[in-house]
């Protein structure tokens, strides 16, 4: 039985990471925790944490990566949900078997050392999901 424990972060698809921040931080008062460069996923990121939740912006590293080509075709905004799991591998394992369409099999890593995996929008509703887990 899945069990998603809660909304890990909300990521959203930014031009200028620097330009957002100064948004978020200097006008929403939020703070950021942590800037990393997540090289397989082509991607600037910078956690802002919002209660039991987190806000990720993501900037992409090139012009081909998954960020940028969601901002060619859609603008900036909500790029992914991410829900946070205990036991990634099983509940990869289970999706699958019952037809689920993912796009990562295996767990890869995420930001701030979470292992992840995506979910295929056309088999979730139209939003891209990713599912996470890491230490508390
Ligand atoms: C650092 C890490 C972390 O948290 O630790 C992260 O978050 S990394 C976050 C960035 N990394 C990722 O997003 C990796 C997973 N994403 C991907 O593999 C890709 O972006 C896909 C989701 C498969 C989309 O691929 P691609 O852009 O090549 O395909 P496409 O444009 O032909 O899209 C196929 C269909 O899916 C829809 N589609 C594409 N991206 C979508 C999105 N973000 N939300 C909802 N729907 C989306 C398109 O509109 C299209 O529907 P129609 O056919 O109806 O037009
Ligand atoms: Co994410």
């Amino acid at each position: 039985m899945i069990k998603i424990k809660k909304i890990d972060h909300v990521g959203i698809a930014v031009k200028d990471l620097a330009r957002a921040i100064e948004f978020y931080e200097g006008l929403l008062g939020l703070k950021v925790t942590g800037t990393e460069v997540v090289e397989e996923q082509k991607v600037k990121v910078a956690f802002l944490p919002t209660g039991d939740s987190e806000v990720e912006l993501l900037e992409s590293t090139t012009p081909d990566g998954p960020i940028a080509r969601f901002i060619e075709k859609n603008g900036e905004g909500i790029q992914h949900i991410a829900f946070r799991v205990d036991n990634l591998e099983q509940v990869l394992e289970e999706l699958k078997a019952k037809g689920v369409r993912l796009i990562d099999e295996k767990p890869r890593r995420g930001a701030g050392g979470a292992r992840i995996a995506f979910l295929h929008p056309k088999s979730t509703f139209g939003t891209l999901v990713e599912l996470c887990e890491r230490e508390d």
